[in-house]
């Protein structure tokens, strides 16, 4: 299969759009009709330019409003094909789309389009030329490639052939099993795209939602391999109509096709029983997570840490680094070295995490797959942790996630940090382990994070929502592996306002903005926290009237709940979750302790714009002595 996309796909002049395609490693593009209109190239330099970059035009797009027509519309519909045909052979591809009519007064009947698509295929044929035919989901006779493979087979020329859209079968649940039926050689092109699941009109989900493939809920692997299994071996093009590709960098956006297409094929290939392309997906558990501190001379991250029940254990044998550690085997890195990546990334963006560490199965295959996915691997930093090469892969805001199998772990505290020097009692506070980590990210850059995670690691995204901030609306995805020993959220908004925002510009990018750790005690940490004298985000004394009035809470429990600030959210299922968060460090990063009862399993997604408007009244992430607020 032929990896191509349409340049609809993405933003930027037609020449920008196909040097960042080229780039990307694309072998083949689809011209879309508006991006050629606009453009100041001519067709021949579209030929030379194409040559040039090593691109293939597979493609000219589309072609609307053909079939069905009678009397002096048809003929001009024939004279417009006439004049396509003549642009494709100066701009050098051999192939039109035709996408289903979607006019009130053309006719649905089938011998007539039949009769269209014969005629059309023997003007094309006699040039050289092919013709494909597309069932837009909203065609007005025809929006189902069963009708269009119907139409084709009865037109029964090698020169008019299907083009199969992911979008528009899936968009309608026209059973993947009907693409094995068909006989491969009569599809031209397959045109790939996921899409969000949601309920609305198609034509506006299709224009403004598409999105690449595996960013959405769209069967779109099964789709694939279901084409494996026939043998076909044509272009794979992305066909992607989104707001937010339009508004991004054409070169993240092309990089990020790529990507999915090489993960896409490699999920069909395991589907169909064929060889896979690439490692698998590592399973993954947050393993350590590092800050970055060299800016924190009154030692508050320190201070913070101790406070909710972690304890320092070791220091490093060489360098300016510290280790702590809560029961259940959590470990935090503080890093104090300036000569160092955590140096450098504290300089540009204060306190915060530039590191986490992952446990995979084995780190070669999980290099060897990030790799594979253009991601950005660093071989073998034999950094500040440790003296073995353990590979890493860039990750949100220049930070790294570590790869760490357990040979990579075996030994490494031990071996790079002195842990008798400290206190070597046990921990034995409430704090359990990691419970997830929460990342900010530009709003645009919303979709790579998610296939940036879902391509590499084995995570499963959660459904999408909206938290309602003081300041805007913010998009919110949970990804969480099968046992919840790696769970993250990504967060974006579009306005400049909310606390997502405001991270983003005190942070300069996106970023880790908080950490959620999980204790098996929340009144046991919220009273030792209170003793520490750690403050606390102040929640306000109608979150509890309205708690007690919606879950029907005794008197003294939420009292306990109000005295220490605690949220609180139930599930269906009698499911329990308690989170406390602490005020942020410069403004900026911020803890929140969690407790989850009876298998909980989500976010607090209800307290969040209560927890919002209590951070916006604090004032956090409100850096407002170097840029305005
Ligand atoms: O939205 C459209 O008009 C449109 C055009 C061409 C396509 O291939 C398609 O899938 C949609
Ligand atoms: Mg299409």
């Amino acid at each position: 299969m032929l990896d191509s996309i349409a340049t609809v796909s993405l933003g930027g002049t037609l020449r920008e759009k196909l040097e960042a395609i080229a780039e990307a490693g694309f072998e083949a593009a689809e011209i879309f009709e508006n991006d050629f209109v606009a453009s100041d190239l001519s067709a021949v330099d579209l030929r030379l330019l194409m040559a040039d970059l090593g691109l293939r035009n597979v493609v000219y797009q589309p072609f609307r409003d053909f079939e069905g027509l009678a009397g002096a519309e048809r003929v001009r519909a024939f004279d417009r094909a006439q004049r396509k045909f003549d642009l494709m052979q100066a701009m050098g591809t051999d192939l039109l789309l035709v996408c289903s009519s979607t006019l009130e007064d053309a006719s649905g009947e089938h011998g007539r389009i039949v009769a269209d698509f014969r005629e059309l295929g023997e003007r094309a044929a006699d040039r050289g030329l092919r013709v494909a035919y597309e069932a837009l989901a909203w065609g007005r006779h025809v929006n189902d490639h069963r009708v269009v493979a119907d139409i084709v087979r009865q037109v029964a020329l090698p020169s008019v052939g299907i083009v199969l859209d992911s979008f528009h079968s899936l968009s309608r649940n026209i059973p993947v099993s009907s693409l094995e039926e068909l006989d491969p050689r009569s599809i031209f092109l397959v045109q790939m795209a996921d899409a969000p699941v949601m309920d609305m009109d198609l034509l506006q989900w299709s224009r403004h939602f598409r999105c690449m493939p595996l960013q959405g809920g769209l069967p779109v692997a099964e789709w694939v391999a279901a084409l494996m299994r026939i043998g076909y071996q044509g272009p794979l093009s992305l066909e992607i109509f989104n707001d937010r590709f339009r508004t991004g960098f054409s070169k993240t956006i092309a990089v990020d096709g790529r990507r999915s297409l090489i993960a896409l094929r490699d999920d069909a290939a395991r589907l169909a029983g064929a060889p896979p392309i690439l490692p698998p997906r590592s399973a993954a558990a947050l393993e350590f997570v590092e800050f970055s501190a060299v800016q924190d001379d009154e030692g508050a991250l320190a201070g913070m840490l101790q406070a909710i029940g972690l304890r320092k254990v070791g220091r490093h044998r060489q360098r300016a680094v510290e280790l702590w550690q809560g029961a259940g085997n959590t470990h935090v890195v503080i890093n104090r070295e300036s000569q160092s990546m955590a140096g450098s990334f504290g300089l540009m963006h204060g306190q915060g995490i530039c590191a986490v560490g992952v446990r995979v199965p084995n780190r070669a295959d999980a290099a060897l797959r990030g790799k594979a996915l253009g991601m950005s691997i660093l071989e073998d930093l034999a950094d500040d942790l440790s003296r073995q090469a353990i590979p890493a892969v860039r990750g949100v805001g220049g930070s790294l996630v570590y790869l760490l199998d357990d040979e990579a772990l075996d030994g490494l505290w031990q071996r790079e940090f002195d842990l008798e020097a400290v206190d070597p009692s046990p921990v034995t506070e409430p704090i359990l382990g990691f419970d997830h980590l929460a990342s900010i990210v530009r709003y645009d850059e919303f979709l790579s994070w998610l296939l940036y995670w879902t391509t590499l690691f084995d995570l499963r995204a959660c459904q999408e929502i909206d938290l309602i901030d003081p300041g805007g609306v913010v998009q919110s995805q949970a990804l969480e592996n099968h046992d919840g020993s790696l769970r993250l959220t990504l967060n974006g908004a579009l306005g400049a306002r909310t606390l997502a925002s405001r991270f983003e510009r005190n942070f300069l990018g996106s970023g880790y903005q908080h950490l959620a750790l999980r204790t098996n005690d929340i009144f046991a940490s919220a009273g030792q926290m209170k003793r520490a004298g750690l403050p606390t985000l102040s929640i306000g004394r109608n979150y509890y009237d309205d708690l007690q009035a919606r879950f029907g809470l005794d008197d003294a429990f939420v009292a306990r709940l109000a005295a220490y600030n605690i949220l609180y959210d139930r599930d269906a299922a009698g499911g329990e979750f308690f989170q406390i968060f602490s005020r942020a460090i410069d403004r900026v990063f911020f803890f929140e302790i969690v407790q989850r009862k009876n298998s909980y399993n989500g976010y607090g997604a209800a307290n969040t714009q209560v927890r919002l408007t209590a951070q916006r009244r604090a004032g956090d992430a409100s850096n407002t002595d170097w840029l305005p607020g």
